[in-house]
């Protein structure tokens, strides 16, 4: 602002509030003029006039100074008054200035702070847009990017299938133009090649007929660089894929190799124009997948791999050897791989590998490359929609001269040189055989250069050709040799290409596939053992079963046994009372034997029907046997031998004779007394029951009657059981008393621990056929021991439960000997009582 701008100075009251301000840093320059103006008018306005009356003089100096104070203070400091304009102007016009000044900008203040406001809403409605546009187009911005990569996956798949309909191995043919020397030695071009026709070649013989070839492309010698690598783009855009790649040159020394592999830096060959192709596509496609290349530079030079981009100390100390990989690749350990960001650095890569080429002189060639130079550009990519890997190579081989080395005349290192060329294109042209004639062996190994490039030469690569090709006729037979050899690898039919992924993932991959063998491998053992154990648990099963039905029959019958157990208890219980209500009405003894009339005639009253018959027929029988057994006690037979006639005497006729007692007392009283008995019997069996008694009476609890026969000699169970033995000595089975005749003692035997049926075993006894059978009286005695006994051994709905056995149904011995014996005393007791009572 200029000093004459400034609008016209009025006299004003010093700024007093002013020093203030320059303390107060902090405060706005509005609330410092609001201050300002507020004192110049509460004092600098009134107060000065009433001080003006008093003493204007002095006053007026005193503000003066106190002014000049002010602006000196507002000049030295810079925040105040910035402006040296205003800083030169003096007194009060200063201060006009300044508030002005201070006008001005607080009005500016006030259109800035609405510009801001307006800004602000502004910010807030675009915010506000932005926020519905995003709400709006987020789900199509998705969908497009879906539908883009969809597309794009669509493209790759369609690019491909045309790649491989063209065929995975493609030969194109380039003609170089006539060289100036050839031109000025005369040789004429013996290429004829059809402009509409680009994939037919025809060469003018020496015999001047025309042989023809066809190939993918033929490039005659107008085609520039970029001509030929717009015909090799598709197979480079290939690798961005994930599929691996082989474009080489091959033809004689001098037709081009070179030239169209690496270009001159006017004319880019096909390596710099390919690298810039990748990176050109990588940017385009970076919104999907991000690539890293790396580039290695190598050649095979008389058989023998030397890093190019290695330095020169380190290239002798390495042996580099080509060797397989884990993922099935081939590999050259220790190869520099330099990673690569810019076509810039990768055309100094070529550069340096270039210049470390072995190159040599020969008369076709002035810098003849005398190796294969062998470019790897290995691309890794990673998608980043679908996350996957891959990692695929492309080859760029710019093969050593094809000539004989006769034609070029060359002899010593030279000669060496071109015999390890022709020996490696020899063996690739072996290759190539091989996978035309689909032979099961490719000879990969053959060479170096063959080997290293295996991965790429397969079935599942695409690889480019360049036939270069001289048309001077001087070179026609070197000529026709490319074109057949070119022709040759045309006919290789590939399968179809695979996409190569990364080795990282495939070991991954691997790693995987066997954990899963294992994991099947262990998952088929535990199926095999756990079929094996459900057939041993079926057939634990079966056992099971079959063991529970055996339990079941054993619980039914016995059950069975019980029952009939029961039902001779009753029985007995009845014969029981039947013989106490005998013993209760007892009549004094009966006359003697011999003057008793037969018991048929003197009962006066006929047994009950069933057991009572029998009782008296028994009872007749008894008497019967009694008086055999007098018999032949009188006429002196030997009481021991017969044993059926003890049993007559000691057991039956007891029990069953009893309850027909009263009504037949003269029989009754004919029984011998415990005394008269004790004679009737042989001295050691006597011994032998009176001491069975006394012991049982001494060592056993009374105990019911009713199992007092069970021990007496004759039954089956007395004789068998060790009870018997023990109780009769060891003079038991040959005493007349002790056992059953040995085949009745026998059949017991093997029937006691599983007592068959009763009736069975009386049968036996009593059958005709056999000669110890017992009369009917026997039987009849046997018949009721024997189901006392069976009722003792099997046991009784009133057996104490301790006896048997748990779950098992067998009974305890021990408990149940012991009770045998008690009964046995306590029969006799009753015997012995009731005979008593009867005699009396
Ligand atoms: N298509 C072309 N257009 C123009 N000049 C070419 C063409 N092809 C080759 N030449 C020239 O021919 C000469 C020999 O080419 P180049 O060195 O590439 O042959 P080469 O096959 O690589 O030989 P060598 O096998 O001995 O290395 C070079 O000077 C090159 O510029």
């Amino acid at each position: 602002m200029g000093e004459e701008a400034l609008p016209a100075m009025s006299p004003v009251r010093p700024f007093e509030a002013a020093q203030k301000t320059v303390e107060e840093n902090s405060k706005p320059l509005q609330e410092v003029q609001d201050q300002t103006l507020e004192n110049h008018s509460d004092s600098s306005v009134d107060r000065p006039d009433q001080d003006r009356e008093t003493n204007p003089s002095t006053d007026s100096k005193e503000m003066e100074q106190e002014l000049s104070n002010i602006i000196q203070t507002l000049k030295d400091d810079d925040r105040l008054i910035p402006s040296p304009i205003l800083k030169g102007i003096s007194g009060p016009d200063l201060s006009s200035a300044l508030q002005f000044l201070g006008t001005k900008y607080n009005g500016l203040m006030k259109k800035h702070q609405g510009q801001i406001e307006e800004l602000e809403k502004l910010r807030d409605n675009c915010e506000m847009l932005r926020n519905k546009c995003l709400e709006e187009c987020e789900p199509k911005y998705e969908t497009l990017k879906k539908k883009y990569t969809e597309e794009c996956a669509e493209r790759k798949r369609l690019y491909n299938e045309m790649i491989v309909l063209k065929g995975n191995i493609r030969v194109f043919c380039r003609c170089r133009p006539l060289s100036l020397e050839e031109i000025s030695k005369g040789y004429s071009s013996v290429i004829e090649i059809d402009p509409s026709q680009d994939t037919e070649l025809q060469i003018i013989c020496s015999d001047y007929s025309k042989k023809q070839f066809k190939f993918d492309h033929i490039f005659g010698p107008k085609d520039d660089q970029e001509a030929v690598f717009a015909e090799t783009l598709p197979i480079v855009k290939s690798v961005l894929d994930g599929y691996n790649v082989c474009i080489f040159a091959y033809g004689q020394t001098g037709t081009g190799k070179t030239f169209t592999m690496e270009g001159t830096t006017e004319n880019r060959g096909v390596n710099y124009r390919a690298l810039e192709e990748l990176f050109r596509s990588s940017k385009e496609r970076s919104s999907l997948s991000r690539y890293q290349f790396s580039v290695s530079m190598l050649e095979v030079y008389n058989e023998k791999i030397r890093d190019l981009l290695a330095d020169n100390a380190d290239q002798h100390a390495k042996k580099l050897e080509t060797k397989q990989v884990a993922d099935g690749t081939q590999d050259v350990p220790g190869l520099v791989e330099a990673q690569i960001c810019s076509i810039d650095e990768v055309w100094e890569k070529l550069k340096t590998g270039a210049r470390n080429r072995s190159v040599g002189s020969t008369n076709a060639n002035e810098l003849s490359s005398r190796s294969h130079c062998l470019v790897r550009v290995t691309i890794k990519s990673e998608n980043l929609v679908s996350g996957q890997r891959s990692r695929s190579h492309m080859w760029l081989v710019d093969l050593a001269g094809s000539e004989r080395a006769a034609k070029i005349e060359v002899e010593g290192e030279r000669l060496k040189e071109s015999q390890f060329i022709n020996k490696s294109l020899s063996a690739l042209g072996d290759v190539i055989s091989a996978l035309a004639s689909k032979n099961p062996h490719i000879p990969y190994r053959n060479s170096k250069l063959t080997h290293l490039l295996q991965s790429s030469l397969g079935g599942d690569c695409k690889t480019l050709m360049f036939a270069q090709i001289s048309p001077s006729s001087a070179d026609l037979g070197e000529t026709l040799c490319s074109l057949n050899f070119a022709s040759r690898v045309r006919g290789v039919e590939h399968g179809p290409a695979r996409k190569q992924s990364d080795p990282a993932e495939s070991f991954k991959l691997k790693q995987m596939a066997e954990k899963l063998r294992q994991e099947e491998k262990e998952s088929a053992r535990l199926k095999e053992s756990l079929q094996l154990m459900q057939l041993k648990y079926a057939s634990r099963e079966n056992v099971f079963k079959t063991l529970q039905e055996k339990i079941r029959d054993t619980e039914q019958t016995c059950r069975n046994y019980q029952q009939k157990v029961r039902d001779l208890e009753n029985q007995l219980a009845d014969e029981r009372k039947a013989s106490r209500d005998a013993a209760k009405f007892s009549k004094p003894p009966l006359a003697p034997i011999k003057q008793r009339p037969p018991l048929s005639r003197i009962t006066n009253r006929l047994p009950p029907s069933g057991p009572r018959k029998n009782s008296t027929a028994m009872t007749v029988r008894v008497q019967d046997k009694e008086n055999v057994l007098s018999t032949c006690k009188a006429s002196g037979m030997d009481q021991t031998k017969p044993l059926n006639k003890a049993r007559r005497i000691s057991l039956a006729p007891v029990v069953r004779h009893i309850p027909v007692q009263t009504k037949r007392r003269a029989s009754i009283a004919t029984l011998p007394n415990e005394a008269e008995r004790h004679q009737a019997l042989p001295e050691a069996r006597q011994d032998q029951i009176s001491g069975t008694i006394q012991a049982s009476q001494l060592r056993l609890p009374r105990r019911r009657s009713v199992a007092a026969f069970t021990l007496f000699p004759g039954t089956p169970q007395a004789a068998a059981t060790p009870e018997a033995k023990w109780k009769f000595g060891g003079t038991a089975s040959s005493s007349k008393y002790a056992s059953p005749p040995p085949h009745v003692q026998a059949l017991w035997k093997s029937k006691i621990p599983t007592i068959c049926s009763p009736r069975q075993r009386l049968r036996l006894i009593s059958s005709p056929a056999n000669p110890g059978s017992l009369n009917s009286a026997q039987q009849a005695v046997s018949k009721l021991c024997f189901s006392v006994q069976k009722r003792v051994v099997v046991g009784s709905p009133a057996q104490p439960k301790h006896a048997m056995l748990p779950g098992s149904f067998i009974f305890h011995q021990a408990p149940r000997e012991k009770e045998i014996v008690g009964r046995l005393g306590t029969a006799q007791r009753v015997l012995c009582k009731n005979r008593r009572k009867s005699v009396i």
